[in-house]
Formats: C-alpha cells, structure tokens, sequence
C-alpha cells in the first residue's frame, strides 16, 4: 500500500493545497493530510479551525476514488512523530511518502531528526512557482540519505500568506470563505481589505 502523507499549516488552506490532494489522490492508495503547527512559524488561527477549514476543502473535493481524507490524530509539529503515528496506524509494511513543496527544501535539513525521517519515507517534492529547485539544494538532502521524487504538478501560484496578507481570496474556495466569515476568523485581513476597498 502506497500511502502519501501531507501535512499543511492550513492558515488557511488554499486551492493550491486542494489541487496537489487531487493530484496525489490519482496516484496513491491512500493519502492522509492533516493540520499541523510548523515549529519555524506563528500561526494566526487556532488549530482546531484549521483542521475544520482542512475537512471543508477536502468535503469539496471531487476526488472520483474517495481515498483522501483528514487523518488530524497525525498531526505533530515533528514530522517525525507524525511517520511514528502512521505506522501504528497503516503498518510497518506500507509504503510512506512525504510530500513537501518545492519552497521547503533549503528548510527540511533543520527539520527534527532529519536523518531518521528521511530513512523512513520516500520524498516528493512538488514544484512551487517562485521556489525553483537547485541541484545543490537536492545534494544536501541526498547527503542526508534522502531518497527523492519530484512532482510532474507545478503547484498554482497561491498561497496562505497572499490571503492573510493581501485578502487574495481567489487563493480561497468557496466554502472556506464563508467559514472564515461565520467564525470571524483573520479580522486583522478584514480590516485591512475593507480599508483598501474604501480607498
Ligand atoms: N501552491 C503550492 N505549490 C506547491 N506546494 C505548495 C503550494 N501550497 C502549499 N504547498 C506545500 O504544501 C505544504 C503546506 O503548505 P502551507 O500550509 O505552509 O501553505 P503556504 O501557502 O506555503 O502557507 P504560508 O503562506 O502560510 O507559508 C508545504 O509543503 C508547502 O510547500
Ligand atoms: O519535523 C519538523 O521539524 C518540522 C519542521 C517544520 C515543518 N514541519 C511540518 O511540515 C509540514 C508543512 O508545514 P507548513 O507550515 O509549511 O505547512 C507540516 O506538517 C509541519 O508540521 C515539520
């Protein structure tokens, strides 16, 4: 069994996090993602709502084999733990595959237990407009015994930040939007795209 494992800060998740799940979910048996704190960032938004946000983007899914889906008992701010996690759950025979974007290699050597990590999971990296990856940079990881895939998907050109910062909302899905309205979530945006719309 093939089993892609993809966590995300979901800050809030985007369509860019929806598309690679559709790309994955084509590919692997099953795949599991899951809302995590990332040790490297603050986050603007509890958890919880970031995993209920996680469920609305994966509900809205038309993934026609219906093997994707919210495993948030994974999440852990030490990818590590969260491999631990999955192995109690799928087995020690299954086939792990992490799955980052392109903008995180240069970061994933500083990772917890990197070594460790990397001998229990296959990588795949999947390109990121803006995050060109650098021989140099797969060197480091290979270093690490990293064993590497990269992705045939370049991710869109969306991002979590673009929304926090600039209330790019066609970063956004529908659904996702009116949950960040009902629970009067990202306020700080707010104010600052109603200042600009009154510009
Ligand atoms: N558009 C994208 N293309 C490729 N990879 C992506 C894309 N969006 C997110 N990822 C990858 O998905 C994982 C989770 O990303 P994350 O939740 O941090 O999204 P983000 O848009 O980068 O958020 P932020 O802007 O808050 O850093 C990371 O491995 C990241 O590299
Ligand atoms: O294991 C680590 O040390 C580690 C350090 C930074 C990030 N991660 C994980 O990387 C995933 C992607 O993080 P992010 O913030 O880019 O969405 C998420 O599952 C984080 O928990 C994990």
């Amino acid at each position: 069994m093939r089993i892609a494992l993809f966590g995300t800060s979901a800050d809030p998740p985007t369509a860019g996090h929806q598309e690679i799940l559709r790309w994955l979910s084509e590919r692997y048996d099953w795949v599991a993602v899951w809302a995590a704190d990332n040790p490297f960032k603050s986050h603007q938004t509890q958890l919880e709502h970031r995993a209920a946000m996680l469920r609305l983007l994966i509900a809205d899914m038309d993934a026609p084999r219906h093997n994707v889906a919210v495993t948030q008992d994974l999440s852990s701010w030490r990818t590590l733990e969260t491999v631990e996690k999955a192995k109690q759950h799928w087995g020690e025979e299954a086939e792990y595959t992490l799955v980052i974007g392109s903008d995180l290699i240069n970061q994933l050597p500083r990772w917890y237990k990197i070594e460790d990590l990397l001998q229990q999971v296959q990588l795949l990296i999947v390109p990121r407009p803006g995050y060109a990856i650098e021989e140099s940079s797969l060197e480091a990881i290979e270093k690490l015994r990293g064993k590497i895939a990269i992705a045939t998907l370049t991710g869109l050109n969306v991002s979590s930040t673009a929304y926090r910062e600039h209330g790019d909302t066609e970063a956004l899905i529908a659904p996702i939007v009116a949950y960040i309205h009902q629970q009067h979530l990202y306020k700080c945006q707010d104010a600052t795209t109603k200042r600009f719309q009154l510009r």
